[in-house]
């Protein structure tokens, strides 16, 4: 679907396409544990987020120079520039490449050329979010939060993301504070397996902005009255939750009842690689599975952009709106 939309809940290395893949393996010597890309997609079967995690980080291991990066980021902009996304606000996972002897100015200069560019060559605006994985120590998100330092001109906010349950957001406290001093704005992923009471302390001890996923709430009444008071903007991933089997099938997704619930849903994509479909996909699903109206599809497409990170250009964001107005379904 082409309606005008922000992308919030990307993370980059999930658009990593079994093609890419490939053709990043034989230019890096990597060798991939599959011999063919049908081979490689046969494997896109989990039982839960971490099934997932285990194949998504094996995996980056194809990525090494700016220019994979670059690549990478640019093949996705491509695509949810032609899903109709206008404006995208992109995770990476720093320390999955870190770990690997990536320096995090490899990755960090390869995004951001492709993004800088990406206003110009695919009509789509960016931001870069840069996600601390949760299961690993507090310590090393300090580590890595100090190692951004000469690279944060690019990075507009910090994220929580990877194994979730164990690893509750209070964590992860000190580099929230620290990420907060810098100016930096925040986001974080709770509520995907994880607990209500993980959405509340990424409220209240992170002072997250908007949540990532943040499905569970729907457990916690009185959550979401406080979601709905305070607008809290959640990013939702339908395709993920099928495919990682926080729901059983679309059919069953929460979210006609959360909208109706007065909260402020946002339709996104995840890791559109392995799950099934980008941005666009993500809204024809849900259209299909849940019998969304084309108003109903119209505030999805207006929530993303009021949860986007648009204060500082408060005139590019009314644009997006009224071209949200403007589009004429079919
Ligand atoms: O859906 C997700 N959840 C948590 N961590 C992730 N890292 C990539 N995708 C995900
Ligand atoms: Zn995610």
């Amino acid at each position: 679907m082409h309606l005008p939309k922000a992308e919030l809940h990307l993370h980059i290395e999930g658009t990593l396409e079994p093609e890419l893949a490939f053709a990043l393996a034989e230019r890096n010597g990597v060798t991939l544990p599959y011999a063919t890309t049908d081979e490689l997609r046969a494997a896109y079967e989990f039982d839960d987020l971490q099934s997932f995690l285990d194949l998504y980080y094996a995996l980056m291991a194809v990525l090494r120079t700016e220019d994979d990066f670059a690549e990478l980021a640019d093949a996705y902009l491509a695509r949810a520039a032609a899903q109709g996304v206008r404006h995208a606000e992109i995770f990476f996972d720093p320390q999955a490449h870190t770990a690997r002897g990536v320096p995090i100015g490899t990755v960090i200069e390869g995004l951001g050329r492709a993004l800088e560019r990406s206003e110009e060559t695919h009509g789509v605006s960016t931001q870069l979010i840069l996600c601390f994985l949760r299961d690993l120590s507090a310590e090393s998100a300090l580590g890595t939060l100090d190692a951004a330092k000469p690279y944060l001109h690019r990075i507009s906010a910090i994220g929580l993301d990877s194994a979730e349950v164990g690893h509750p957001p209070a964590k992860f406290r000190a580099v929230y504070e620290a990420a907060t001093a810098l100016g930096l704005r925040k986001v974080a992923h709770a509520g995907e397996e994880g607990p209500p009471e993980y959405i509340r302390e990424a409220l209240d001890i992170l002072g997250v902005e908007r949540v990532d996923h943040g499905l569970r709430c729907m457990e916690d009444p009185e959550l979401v009255a406080r979601l709905v008071a305070d607008r809290v903007p959640l990013t939702l991933c339908p395709l993920s939750n099928v495919t990682l089997r926080t729901v059983d099938k679309l059919a069953d997704h929460p979210l006609p009842e959360m909208m109706a619930a007065g909260l402020l849903c946002t339709v996104n994509s995840d890791d559109p690689a392995y799950f099934g479909g980008y941005a666009g996909d993500n809204f024809d699903a849900v259209r299909d599975a849940l019998a969304l109206d084309p108003e109903q599809l119209r505030t999805l497409a207006r929530n993303s952009f009021e949860a986007a990170f648009l204060d500082h250009d408060e005139e590019r964001r009314a644009r997006y709106l009224s071209e949200v107005e403007a589009y004429a379904f079919d």
